[in-house]
């Protein structure tokens, strides 16, 4: 069966990837330093310990398994973090990304899935963001996708390296069985701080500005589920094994809901009040960000199965209620 080189695979999204993967007929090899990421969460392949900026160590995975691909999740990926730290994103996602690169064209391996973000956008004023849309990232992390996505320009017109390139909205869910699921240590996601605080493991949920020019005052996200996104990206992996090329696809369901929203779902879904309290603005936050793109469903064949948010969350706790893996 082929191989297929997944950094970030003990991660949240990476692991689901390797899940759907190897039921997909790839051997899904997990390319990880455990910085974010769980031991527990490789599941579907073999484990290959390193960091992104060990080249040596790179060369060698290439060399052992031949990989028919990369799926390039590994990233630090906060928004809060990238405001206070961006050295740290700019040294681990761009250098890393750079190191990868540099290996998988030497290996041979000129084929790329790349996880971007709808980060690259910034606030574009309430319109819904097409590929086309223009790019003003207002993060360290996203300013940090986006270089990322330059250098992979530049090795397809020198190396002939093909990339598909992924621009995510705002993740959530967990695989419905329940055998993996989100569980970053500390949390800051929406859905999965909401369920904390619904379990009293954290006081409350903290709703990050009030005062945002949208409906009820808080931030619009495009929430898609990660079943949905993973099985996009074994459709991208189909696209360049048939040398379609390189491509630039946002994955999102084109529905924004507010925070308020979210928190009333959430209290739909399981039964429990969410304990929140309002908060100030967080530095780097976009006020709306919806994709307004079919591009995946029409060149990829893509259909999002499972991303209403009421599943979503309802996913996502089933996950939480059966215990995240624990340090
Ligand atoms: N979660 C979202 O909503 C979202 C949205 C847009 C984009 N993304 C992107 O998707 C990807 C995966 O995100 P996630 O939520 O699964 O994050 P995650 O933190 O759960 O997973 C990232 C994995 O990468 C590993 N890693 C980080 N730096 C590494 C390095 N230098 N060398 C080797 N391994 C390293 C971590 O240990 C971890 O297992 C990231 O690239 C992120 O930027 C996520
Ligand atoms: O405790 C919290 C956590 C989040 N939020 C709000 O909920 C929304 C979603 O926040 P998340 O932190 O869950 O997600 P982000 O939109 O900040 O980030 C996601 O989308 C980004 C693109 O903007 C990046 O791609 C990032 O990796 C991905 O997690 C935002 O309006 C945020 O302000 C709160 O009010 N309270």
């Amino acid at each position: 069966m082929p191989h297929v080189l997944v950094t970030g695979g003990a991660g949240y999204i990476g692991s689901h990837a390797c899940k759907v993967l190897a039921r997909s007929g790839y051997v899904p090899v997990t390319y990880d330093n455990l910085s974010t990421g769980w031991q527990e969460a490789v599941q579907f392949g073999p484990f290959e310990k390193g960091d992104l900026e060990d080249r040596a160590r790179l060369d060698e995975v290439f060399a052992r398994y031949a990989p028919v691909a990369v799926m390039h999740f590994a990233a630090f990926s906060q928004v809060g973090e990238a405001m206070a730290n961006p050295g740290k994103y700019w040294r681990n996602n761009v250098c890393g990304s750079l190191t990868l690169i540099e290996a998988a064209v030497a290996a041979g391996c000129l084929n790329m899935v790349f996880s971007s973000t709808c980060a690259v956008y910034g606030d574009q004023d309430g319109v819904t963001l097409d590929e086309d849309s223009a790019q003003a990232p207002l993060n360290a992390y996203g300013a940090s996708k986006r270089a990322i996505e330059d250098m992979l320009r530049d090795f397809e017109a020198s190396h002939g390296l093909n990339a598909v390139i992924f621009r995510y909205f705002n993740v959530a869910g967990a695989d419905p069985d329940a055998q993996i699921g989100e569980n970053h240590v500390p949390e800051t996601h929406l859905i999965p701080v909401m369920l904390e605080a619904i379990e009293g493991k954290r006081p409350a949920l903290t709703v990050f500005g009030t005062d945002y020019d949208t409906p009820d005052g808080t931030c619009i996200r495009d929430y898609i589920h990660v079943m949905d996104l993973v099985d996009a990206h074994v459709l991208g992996l189909k696209w360049l094994e048939a040398g379609k090329g390189s491509g630039v696809f946002n994955l999102g369901s084109g529905t924004g809901y507010s925070v308020r929203e979210v928190i009333e779902a959430a209290r739909a879904v399981t039964g429990r009040a969410v304990p929140h309290e309002q908060g100030p603005r967080r530095g780097g936050d976009a006020v709306r960000l919806v994709s307004g793109s079919l591009r995946a469903e029409r060149e990829l064949g893509w259909r999002p199965q499972r991303s209403d948010l009421g599943v979503m969350i309802a996913d996502a706790w089933k996950w939480y209620q059966r215990g995240p893996y624990r340090r």
